[in-house]
C-alpha cells in the first residue's frame, strides 16, 4: 500500500496513558464482582497492546482472555461503515462478566454492532472500556462504559493503531500529520 509521506506527532505519552489504565481498572473492579471470571474481549487488532496492558493491571482477578475481529476500513483512512466479523470468540459469554476492549471509537460502528452480536449470547453483565474516543465523529448512539481520553478530529497511530498497518508498535499515541 503506498502512503503519502508523513510524520508523527507525539500526542498521549506511555507514561499517561500507563497512569490512565490504573484509574480505569480501579473503577473496573469496583464494577465487577472479585469473586467471579471476567473475560476480557479484545477487539483485534487495534486493541492488542492495550488490553495486554489492561489485563495484567488486573493481575489480582480470574481474568480470561479472548479475542474477536471485526473490520470496517475499507482502506488506510476511511471508514466503509460496513463492519464484518472476520474472526469470533473462541469461548462462550452466555451468564459471563464480559468486558469488550477497544483502542478508539470513531463514527462507533464497530463498537456498535460487536456489541449487539455479543449482546444477544446473554452474558451477564456486558461492558465496554476504549481507549480513545473521537465523540465528535460518531454517526451512531454509542458511549463506552469507560474511555481513556476523548481526543479531537485527528487520525490518530501508535499503541497498537496503525496507518496502513504500520506504526503499531509505537508505546504512546501520536497524530499523522502530512508533509506534502
Ligand atoms: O468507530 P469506528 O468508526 O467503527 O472505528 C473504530 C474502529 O476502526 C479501527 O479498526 P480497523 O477496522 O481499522 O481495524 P484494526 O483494529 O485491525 O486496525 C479501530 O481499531 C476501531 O476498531
Ligand atoms: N488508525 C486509525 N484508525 C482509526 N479508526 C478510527 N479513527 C482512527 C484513527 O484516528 N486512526
Amino acid at each position: 500500500m503506498t502512503t503519502r509521506p508523513y510524520v508523527i506527532d507525539q500526542m498521549i505519552s506511555a507514561k499517561a496513558i500507563a497512569a490512565r489504565i490504573e484509574e480505569l481498572t480501579d473503577e473496573i473492579k469496583r464494577l465487577f464482582p472479585a469473586d467471579e471470571r471476567l473475560v476480557v474481549v479484545g477487539l483485534l487488532r487495534g486493541s492488542f497492546v492495550f488490553i495486554a496492558d489492561l489485563v495484567r493491571e488486573l493481575r489480582d482477578r480470574e481474568v480470561e482472555v479472548d479475542f474477536i475481529e471485526a473490520s470496517s476500513y475499507g482502506n488506510a483512512m476511511e471508514s466503509s461503515r460496513e463492519v464484518r466479523i472476520l474472526k469470533d470468540l473462541r469461548g462462550e459469554v452466555e451468564g459471563r462478566n464480559v468486558l469488550v476492549v477497544e483502542d478508539i471509537v470513531d463514527t462507533g460502528h464497530t463498537l456498535n454492532h460487536v456489541i449487539h452480536i455479543l449482546r444477544a449470547r446473554n452474558p451477564k453483565q456486558l461492558r465496554t472500556i476504549a481507549l480513545l474516543d473521537k465523540p465528535t465523529r460518531r454517526e451512531v448512539d454509542f458511549k463506552a462504559d469507560w474511555t481513556g481520553f476523548e481526543i479531537p478530529d485527528e487520525f490518530v497511530v501508535g499503541y497498537g493503531i496503525d496507518y496502513a498497518q504500520c506504526n503499531r508498535n509505537l508505546p504512546f499515541i501520536g497524530k499523522v500529520r502530512f508533509t506534502e
